[in-house]
């Protein structure tokens, strides 16, 4: 059995990873941080756990940590950083849900992000956590940088156009849409019932922190700077992303026949008929990326949709994918669930 720990069990990614950790056959929970609630049994806080998780939350201070295989941390960006070298250097392998090491220049990192990075020389050893495209890295990590939400649907939206040469990856346009899980459980106003519901805005228009990540990725997979214009919205769903992707074609190619192609063996991104309009719900709940691509009837656009529910192939679900693929197990032990309608 792996024994797994998490950092920031009380938000939203945190009971995330517990619901699909608990089903999960590999797995011994050993310990679930939270300052605030240190000493409250899980399930109280969480009674969709209950019978499921008997474990209290622990003040990280005081949780074994040490005595794990894996530690998830699930904490606002700035936490993992400041544990992970600790870790490491007592074997434990470390997957960051937050965004410490996902960006390779440290500069840029900085500068988004607003402080002083703990550990650079860290940031080049991890790797960044999307299966689709750093697999065989992911296998023998001991620190991975599990992907932004909305980076995980612009990316799988653009990586067959990209890989293949047949767009201009100078003008990539990615309208992004999420629901307000995204934002996290703390309070805030914007998320207010009151304020998010029977309501849809932009916002992050001038620059959001998930640019210089998704960049950084198109780049990677183009071999050169790509550009992007990229605008996300809050949109009155729980949870829930879906990416409208824009880029100009540069070669004419069977589309269809490109993104099925490229992710043939690929179980948790489904490529769906061609003319389909890929909902929110249909991978609410479900570790699944659902992606149709158009083309439109006139001018050289092509126009790709990619729908992920942020917290589980936007979050949790692709750090547990993660877990297994360090761990050689089946990659989608634990992540079969079929997602939830209406
Ligand atoms: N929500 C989403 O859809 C996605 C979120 N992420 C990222 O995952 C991370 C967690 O997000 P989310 O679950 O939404 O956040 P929440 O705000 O809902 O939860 C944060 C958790 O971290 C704990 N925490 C806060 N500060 C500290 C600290 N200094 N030391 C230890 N624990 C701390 C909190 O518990 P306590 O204060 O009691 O210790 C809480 O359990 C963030 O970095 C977020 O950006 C990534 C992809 C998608
Ligand atoms: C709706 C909403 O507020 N979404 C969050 C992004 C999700 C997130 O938590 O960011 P990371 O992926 O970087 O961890 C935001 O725009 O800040």
């Amino acid at each position: 059995m792996i024994k797994v720990g998490i950092v920031g069990g009380t938000g939203y990614t945190g009971v995330e990873l517990l619901r699909l950790l608990a089903q999960h056959p590999k797995v011994e929970l050993k310990a679930i941080t939270s300052r605030k609630e240190a000493g409250m049994p899980v399930s109280e806080m969480f009674p969709n756990l209950r019978g499921r998780v008997n474990l209290k939350f622990a003040d990280p201070s005081e949780a074994p940590l040490k005595h794990c295989d894996v530690v998830f941390f699930a904490t606002p960006n700035g936490i993992a950083m400041q544990q992970t070298r600790e870790l490491l250097d007592s074997g434990v392998r470390v997957i960051d849900l937050a965004a410490d090491f996902r960006i390779k220049d440290v500069g840029v990192w900085e500068k988004w992000y607003g402080m002083e990075h703990a550990c650079p020389d860290l940031i080049e050893e991890a790797v960044y956590g999307l299966p689709e495209m750093n697999r065989e890295k992911v296998k023998t990590a001991r620190l991975v940088a599990n992907p932004g939400c909305y980076p995980t649907a612009a990316q799988l939206g653009f990586l067959p156009l990209i890989e293949a040469g047949v767009v201009d990856v100078e003008h990539l346009i990615a309208d992004c849409k999420s629901g307000v899980s995204g934002a996290g459980r703390k309070a805030e106003v914007h998320a207010l019932f009151a304020e998010a519901s029977d309501n849809f805005k932009a916002y992050g228009v001038a620059g959001h922190r998930h640019l210089p990540e998704i960049k950084q990725g198109l780049s990677l997979m183009a071999g050169k700077q790509a550009g992007l214009t990229f605008v996300p919205h809050l949109t009155p769903l729980i949870r829930g992303i879906h990416a409208t992707l824009y880029a100009r074609l540069t070669k004419d190619v069977d589309l269809q026949a490109l993104f099925e192609k490229r992710y043939e063996s690929e179980h948790f991104v489904d490529v769906m008929p061609a003319g389909s309009h890929p909902e929110t719900r249909s991978v609410r709940s479900a570790n699944f990326c659902r992606i149709a691509v158009h083309r439109q009837q006139e001018g050289d656009m092509v126009v790709v949709l990619s729908v992920i529910d942020n917290l589980v192939k936007g979050a949790s679900g692709q750090a547990v994918q993660n877990m297994n693929i360090m761990f050689r197990l089946d990659e989608a032990m634990g992540l079969e669930q079929i997602p939830l309608l209406p």
